[in-house]
């Protein structure tokens, strides 16, 4: 037998620990240090609190919005799946309109991506939803287009897509002018589908693993 830690909870426990004892959390609140645990946790990389932004009130209108039953409209298959349905307070709705077969037609009518062109079908639900972005770029971008010309405003947008080409341009457009809208991201190229989610996972329970 080789000798690792096998079970889940003491992984967990043990993994929280290292990353509290080897992250500097100077410069952010208490709730959203709590966060930044979790985005560590799910990347392995304690230096990214450095970049994280988040507007003041994220943490607690993103936990309310769960608590009110809201749902969590998501980017990618990945993100959604990445969501531990057992930590929702309601047993939110988690919505990903990606593959939907209207999608590659509305993305050819729209010059976009499949990614952004999803986001034309989620309609009035967003009201004071939580908007978990992990992957697409595009789909930030349009987003926030689609916020300037007049969509139903979520509760809170957390901007974590990754990659090189408009990953770290979107992210400092939502951080510049967030349409009123509370927002949380990671800027520069890191960012990615288990990220969004870890930030969901966060949301969903406080104070706890
Ligand atoms: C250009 C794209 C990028 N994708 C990245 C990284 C990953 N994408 C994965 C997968 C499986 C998917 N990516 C799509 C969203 C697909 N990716 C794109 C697009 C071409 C454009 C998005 C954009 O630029 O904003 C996008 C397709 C589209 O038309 O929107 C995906 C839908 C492709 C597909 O399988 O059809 C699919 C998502 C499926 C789902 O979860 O629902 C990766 C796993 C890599 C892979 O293909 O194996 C990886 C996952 C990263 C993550 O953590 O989510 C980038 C790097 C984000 C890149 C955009 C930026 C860049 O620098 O190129």
């Amino acid at each position: 037998m080789i000798d690792y830690l096998r079970d889940g909870n003491q992984i967990y426990q043990k993994s929280f620990g290292i990353i509290r004892d080897e992250t500097n959390f100077q410069g952010l609140s208490d709730d959203l240090s709590h966060v930044a645990v979790r985005l560590i946790h799910a990347c392995g990389m304690t230096d990214i609190v450095g970049d994280l932004q988040a507007s003041e009130n994220a943490v607690k209108v993103g936990r309310e919005a769960l608590q009110q039953g809201k749902a969590i409209f998501c980017d990618a298959m990945m993100v959604a799946r990445g969501i531990t349905k057992k930590r929702l307070p309601k047993n939110n709705p988690i919505i990903c309109t990606l593959n939907h077969p209207d999608v590659p037609n509305i993305a050819r009518q729209i010059n976009n991506t499949r990614s952004a062109a999803a986001l034309e079908l989620w309609g009035d639900n967003l009201q004071g939803a939580v908007v978990a972005i992990g992957n697409a770029p595009t789909a930030l971008f349009h987003l926030l287009e689609m916020l300037d010309d007049g969509l139903v405003k979520p509760a809170l947008i957390l901007g974590f897509p990754v990659g090189f080409v408009g990953a770290a341009e979107s992210k400092l457009e939502l951080a510049s002018n967030s349409r009123g809208i509370p927002f949380m991201t990671l800027h520069g190229r890191r960012g990615g589908s288990a990220i969004a989610a870890a930030a969901v996972n966060a949301l969903a329970k406080e104070n706890e693993l």
